[in-house]
C-alpha cells in the first residue's frame, strides 16, 4: 500500500494551558474524515513557549490521552512536540505514537531557537529523527532544524521518503517557512508535511499555512493562517518515481562536500 492519508491540526495554542490544548486537540480530531491515517500535531502543543513554567508543564501526562485519540480514531499521531524532563534537563521532544496507542519513537530538538529564549530553557538533542511508521522510512524535525540542509540531508540519506516538520513558526518569517520547506522538498526528492500553529502568545503571531509537499516540490495542499484540519492524500510510488526521474543521490559527490567544520 503506497498510499496514505494525512491531516495536520493546525490548532490555535493557548499559552500555558494544557487542558485548554489537550481539549482543542480531541475537538479537532472529532472532525477527521474517516479516510485518515495519520495525524500531525504542532510544536510544545501543549502550552506553546511559556517555558518558564516548563517544571510543571512536563509532569502532565500529556500523551495518555493522545494514545487513547489514536486508538479510538485508529490513526499513527506525529505528536507535535512535548516538553519532556529528564536528569533535571529539559527537551522539546517529538513522540510518534501508534494507531495501537503505542509510543515508538522520539525525537528531541537539534536546533535550539535563540529568538525564543530556547538556549536558555532546553537541552539540544543528539539523534537523527529517522524511524519506521506502518513500513514507511520516516524522518521527524522540529521548526528551526528545516533552516539546516545538512541536517536533513543527513536523515535523508537512510532512504526517507516522508519528512515531518511540526513548528511554532511566526508569521514575519512566513516567506522563508514556505521556502525553506519548498527546497527540503525538491533538493531531498521526499513528501514534506509540515504542521504549524495559528494565533498569538505574548511575543509572536505565528503563520498557519501548515502544507503537505510533493518530492517534486509542488505544494499539493497548504492551510491559510485560520484553525483547521489540513488534509492530503499521499502517494509514495511518487518518490521513487521522481528519483528515477533526476537521479540525484546518485550523482552525490560527497568526496567533495566539506560538511565538518575546521
Ligand atoms: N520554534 C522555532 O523553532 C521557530 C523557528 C523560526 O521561527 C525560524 O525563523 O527559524
Amino acid at each position: 500500500m503506497t498510499k496514505r492519508r494525512i491531516a495536520c491540526l493546525q490548532i490555535d495554542i493557548q499559552f500555558g494551558n494544557v487542558k485548554a490544548n489537550l481539549q482543542a486537540v480531541a475537538n479537532h480530531f472529532k472532525q477527521l474524515d474517516s479516510e485518515v491515517d495519520t495525524v500531525v500535531l504542532p510544536e510544545f502543543w501543549p502550552m506553546g513557549y511559556s517555558l518558564d513554567s516548563l517544571d510543571e508543564i512536563a509532569s502532565y501526562d500529556v500523551l495518555t490521552p493522545i494514545k487513547t485519540l489514536a486508538k479510538q480514531y485508529n490513526v499513527d499521531v506525529i505528536a507535535g512536540s512535548v516538553p519532556t524532563g529528564r536528569e533535571g534537563k529539559f527537551y522539546n521532544s517529538l513522540p510518534v505514537i501508534t494507531r495501537e496507542g503505542e509510543v515508538t519513537f522520539w525525537y528531541d530538538k537539534v536546533h535550539l531557537f535563540r529568538l525564543m529564549d530556547e538556549e536558555k530553557f532546553l537541552v539540544e538533542g543528539k539523534d537523527n529523527g529517522v524511524f519506521t511508521l506502518q513500513g514507511v522510512k520516516s524522518a521527524a524535525v522540529i521548526c528551526y532544524d528545516i533552516r539546516f540542509p545538512e541536517w536533513i540531508k543527513t536523515q535523508m540519506l537512510e532512504d526517507v521518503d516522508v519528512l515531518y516538520v511540526v513548528a511554532e513558526w511566526p508569521e514575519q518569517r512566513l516567506d522563508h517557512w514556505r521556502a525553506l520547506l519548498v527546497a527540503r522538498a525538491i533538493e531531498n526528492q521526499v513528501y514534506v508535511v509540515a504542521c504549524n500553529r495559528v494565533g498569538c502568545d505574548p511575543n509572536n503571531t505565528f503563520a498557519g499555512h501548515s502544507m503537505v509537499i510533493d518530492p517534486w516540490g509542488q505544494i499539493i495542499s497548504e492551510a491559510d493562517n485560520q484553525t483547521g484540519i489540513l488534509t492530503a492524500a499521499i502517494d509514495l510510488a511518487e518518490v521513487k518515481r521522481i528519483r528515477r526521474e533526476i537521479p540525484i543521490y546518485e550523482d552525490r559527490r560527497p568526496d567533495l562536500y566539506r560538511l565538518k567544520d575546521e
